[in-house]
């Protein structure tokens, strides 16, 4: 399936000059967010994984599915001011701002197996602050997957030696 058809691009949002790639169309349609939920499952199905963690708000609905068909627990990477219990925090850029992102410190156990999961790979701050909050608590990251990878913006090169698995590259 080309899930390149689900996906709708809005240029300049929510600034001139960004290409937003907008997955809403593709969570709406049933059958194509359950393949490509499992999909995903299949690129990740060579790692040992014991808990796949997501940061707010998009990289909930990509990485608690993902959970659920793997059979393993998932943590929420939230903005900050948003989790109840005691937290981690860390300050990061993205495409179009800044932003906090919080972990529970018990959420994950030392030694655990991470999987990554979110939307989408851009400037890769994201992601490589949720590695930082991950490792912080202890775990190891085994991967990081996405529905859509931004090339061009070499988000990857954040996540050094992290492997890396997208359904969709996009060139701009
Ligand atoms: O690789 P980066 O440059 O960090 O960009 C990618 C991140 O940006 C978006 O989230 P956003 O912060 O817009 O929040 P949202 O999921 O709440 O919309 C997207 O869902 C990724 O998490
Ligand atoms: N171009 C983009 N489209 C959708 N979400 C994004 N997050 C960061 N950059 C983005």
């Amino acid at each position: 399936m080309d899930f390149r058809d689900s996906i709708r691009v809005i240029p300049d949002f929510p600034q001139p000059g960004i290409s937003f790639k907008d997955i809403t169309t593709l969570l709406k349609d049933g059958e194509a967010y359950r393949r490509a939920i499992d999909e995903l499952k299949a690129l990740v199905s060579h790692l040992q994984i014991d808990v796949i963690a997501g940061p707010e708000a998009r990289g909930f609905v990509v990485g608690a599915p993902l959970a659920y068909a793997l059979g393993v627990g998932f943590v929420p990477i939230r903005k900050s001011g948003k989790l109840p219990y005691e937290t981690i925090e860390v300050g990061y850029d993205l495409e179009y701002g800044k932003d906090t992102l919080a972990v529970h410190t018990d959420a994950i156990k030392p030694g655990q197996n991470v999987l990554i999961a979110d939307d989408l790979l851009a400037t890769g701050g994201t992601i490589a602050t949720s590695v930082s909050l991950v490792e912080q608590l202890g775990g190891k990251v085994v991967g990081a997957a996405f529905l859509i990878e931004l090339v061009q913006l070499a988000g990857r090169k954040k996540l050094n030696d992290i492997e890396v698995m997208a359904l969709l590259n996009y060139e701009d």
